[in-house]
């Protein structure tokens, strides 16, 4: 009960994936473990929160803080928004898929500036791609203070709402996209006579190597791909098979369809199900 009467910096409703990913790499930033509260809905999992984090308030129900993330799925962020006014915090920031920002603001008064963000699962690890979208009344110290939280597990952009739709496809669910990708290629290695350990293994240098590559080295691409492919050799062969599937624009269209589709929940409210 003495717990709940503190009032924190920052308080995150939801501790799953996402809302841990984010305690993790602000403790990891420097933020003192007291400054921190998670409300955490499930025993269990508040439980393992409170081992995993040592220090920090992990409670069932809300608790006092001056900001306020909200870490919980879409279908969730309705009861998620109603403890806001609980926390008396005078900031939010929320990281639910498709949630707009005129849904969000609806209800939390003008005392409150809303920040819309969209990281991906390579937060987990401290490497994330986020985005952020300022709301109505959310002024640059907002910015800034959603940007420390977000930049705790990787890097973020500041991009107009309208924008968040396409990030939300590409770099939200840009993880799955390179899952398919990485579960055919090993499949393709087993495929070609390797043990699938060596391919697996193979697979995962080839993804850190390209990422160096093209994101350290900072090089176009187009020239990564001209530099590999051999005049009549192997590369080339092989491409040959991938253009003829039609890869480029197979992944032209995906990205359409879940833009489009991340439009839809926004206008909508749809309920969404899953990650
Ligand atoms: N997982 C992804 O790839 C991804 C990427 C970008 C954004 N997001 C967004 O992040 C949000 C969280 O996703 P996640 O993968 O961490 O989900 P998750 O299911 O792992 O975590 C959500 C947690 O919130 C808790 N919870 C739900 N309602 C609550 C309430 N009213 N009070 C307290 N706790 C409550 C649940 O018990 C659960 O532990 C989602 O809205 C999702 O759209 C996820
Ligand atoms: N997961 C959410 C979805 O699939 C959005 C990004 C990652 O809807």
């Amino acid at each position: 009960m003495t717990k709940q009467m503190a009032r924190h910096r920052l308080a995150l409703i939801g501790g799953g994936n996402m809302g841990s990913a984010l305690v993790g790499g602000l403790l990891a930033a420097g933020w003192k473990p007291a400054d921190i509260a998670v409300v955490e809905r499930l025993p269990g999992r508040a439980a393992q929160l409170g081992g995993l984090f040592p220090g920090v308030t992990v409670s069932g129900e809300m608790v006092r803080a001056d900001g306020v993330v909200i870490a919980v799925k879409p279908y969730d962020v309705a009861a998620a928004a109603n403890l806001v006014a609980a926390a008396g915090a005078t900031r939010v920031l929320s990281i639910a898929a498709g949630i707009s920002l005129a849904t969000l603001s609806t209800g939390f008064g003008d005392g409150v500036a809303v920040v819309r963000g969209m990281p991906n699962t390579a937060a987990l690890v401290g490497k994330g791609a986020a985005a952020i979208a300022a709301g109505p009344s959310s002024t640059e110290a907002d910015l800034v203070w959603a940007e420390e939280i977000l930049g705790a597990v990787g890097t973020v952009t500041r991009v107009t709402e309208a924008q968040l739709d396409a990030v939300t496809v590409l770099s939200g669910s840009g993880p799955a996209y390179l899952s398919l990708v990485t579960e055919a290629l090993i499949d393709a290695g087993v495929l070609a006579g390797l043990p699938r350990g060596v391919s697996e293994a193979m697979v995962g240098q080839v993804f850190i190597g390209y990422a160096a590559l093209f994101v350290e080295s900072g090089r176009d691409p187009v020239a990564l791909r001209a530099e590999v492919t051999s005049p009549g050799g192997v590369t080339a062969a092989a491409l040959r098979v991938l253009e003829g599937h039609g890869l480029r624009s197979a992944f032209l269209e995906a990205v359409m369809a879940g833009t489009e589709r991340s439009r839809e929940l926004g206008q909508t409210g749809v309920e969404v199900r899953g990650a």
